[in-house]
């Protein structure tokens, strides 16, 4: 690998550095107007999950057989899997109007009261980030699941009374990036709970082969493969790559991209191989060169690299232990063998004469 020794570590924004990367798996200001163009419109579009996507098709089918509302569906998975994708694939496969609101937008129970008794006979509700929603739209959201019924308060005080009113039949679709952080008693009131993982290359590359042909982009399979392979195993990093990739291979070359223009176009975007970003890479350099692969505490490994303990916690380490890079010990963090593989370097007990440095650097 062919990194700059000298390059400064990445400092530009270290509190909030996740969502302007081009690796980072949240949507930003550009993702969120091209997103709705690439978004399958049905099943069958949807790529991959195909669990998943059977289990989903007998609910609706089923659902729709019978002539009824589909049951409330849960899914849960990392950002920018395609949670809001299936929600509205979801609605157009029974048919359905939507109405999609979030958590945070919940303020009061009042607030989601006036949504749900504004819902139409069959629609679907998509709350997005249902784990960020406050207790009492919670407590309410659990009686209009089960029974289609909210008790509105009127008044104050000990003149306060409960009215019930009674909702149409409507399906909720919760998402959550954080399926650990519902109470049981919410989970529980899904009639079924979808859990989306991340993608093989294989499937990204259809995912990218799909929105170069919605974008009018000349890609060969090689092409795709290699913007596939950095992608992270999440789709709507692919379709951002593939946007970078494209204005590389127009500007550079003739348009087509060949695995020589993803690669060399990737390379100037600084996503390596492996899907790494520069950030990655620094704290797996200062683990590595520094460090002898560790262990060594957060704190210090931040200050190597010239960033908060948070930026690294949350922002470069996640990927990099699930790609079995790095690992968090009680110790600190220790570098895996295929982090010395991935960046061409040698460990020190296996260089010549070099004494192993394991130990010597604590929190
Ligand atoms: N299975 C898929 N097949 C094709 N494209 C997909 C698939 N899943 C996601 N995408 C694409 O990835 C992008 C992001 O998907 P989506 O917005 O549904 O993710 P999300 O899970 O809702 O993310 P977040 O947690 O940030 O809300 C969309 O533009 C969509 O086109
Ligand atoms: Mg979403």
């Amino acid at each position: 690998m062919n990194w700059d020794d000298t390059a400064p570590p990445t400092t530009e924004d270290p509190a909030t550095g996740a969502p302007d990367r081009l690796v980072g798996a949240d949507a930003d200001g550009e993702d969120t107007a091209v997103e709705a163009a690439l978004r399958p419109k049905d099943l069958e579009e949807f790529v991959g999950q195909e669990r998943v996507r059977e289990q989903l098709d007998l609910v609706l089918r089923a659902a729709r057989a019978r002539g009824a509302t589909a049951d409330h569906v849960l899914l849960s998975g990392a950002p920018g899997l395609g949670k809001t994708t299936l929600s509205m694939i979801i609605a157009a496969e029974m048919g359905a109007p939507i109405r999609i609101t979030s958590g945070p937008a919940i303020q009061h129970a009042g607030d989601l009261a006036a949504i749900l008794s504004s819902l139409q006979e069959g629609e679907v509700l998509f709350l997005d980030e249902i784990h960020r929603m406050s207790r009492p739209a919670e407590e309410m959201l659990y009686m209009a699941m089960e029974d289609f019924r909210v008790d509105v308060i009127v008044g104050k005080g000990p003149g306060a009374t409960a009215i019930p009113l009674e909702l149409p039949p409507f399906t909720l679709v919760g998402a959550t990036t954080r399926a650990g952080l519902l109470p049981p008693p919410l989970r529980d009131r899904f009639g079924f709970t979808a859990h989306m993982e991340f993608y093989a290359p294989a499937e990204l590359e259809r995912v990218i082969h799909r929105s170069a042909g919605l974008l009018d982009v000349e890609i060969e399979p090689e092409g795709a493969a290699e913007i596939a392979g950095r992608s992270r195993g999440t789709p709507r990093i692919a379709n951002r790559l593939l946007r970078r990739v494209r204005d590389y291979a127009q500007v550079k070359a003739d348009g087509l991209i060949t695995r020589e223009i993803a690669s060399q176009a990737l390379g100037v975007y600084e996503v390596d191989a492996r899907g790494l970003d520069r950030l990655d890479r620094a704290v797996l350099t200062a683990l590595l060169k520094l460090f002898g692969g560790g262990p060594v505490g957060l704190s210090t490994l931040a200050v190597a690299v010239g960033e908060e303990r948070e930026t690294v916690e949350e922002v470069a380490e996640p990927f990099l232990v699930r790609e079995g890079l790095l690992a968090r010990t009680p110790r600190g963090r220790i570098a895996t063998p295929a982090a010395w593989d991935h960046l061409g370097l040698v460990p020190p007990q296996q260089q010549a004469g070099a004494g192993g440095q394991q130990g010597l650097f604590g929190a």
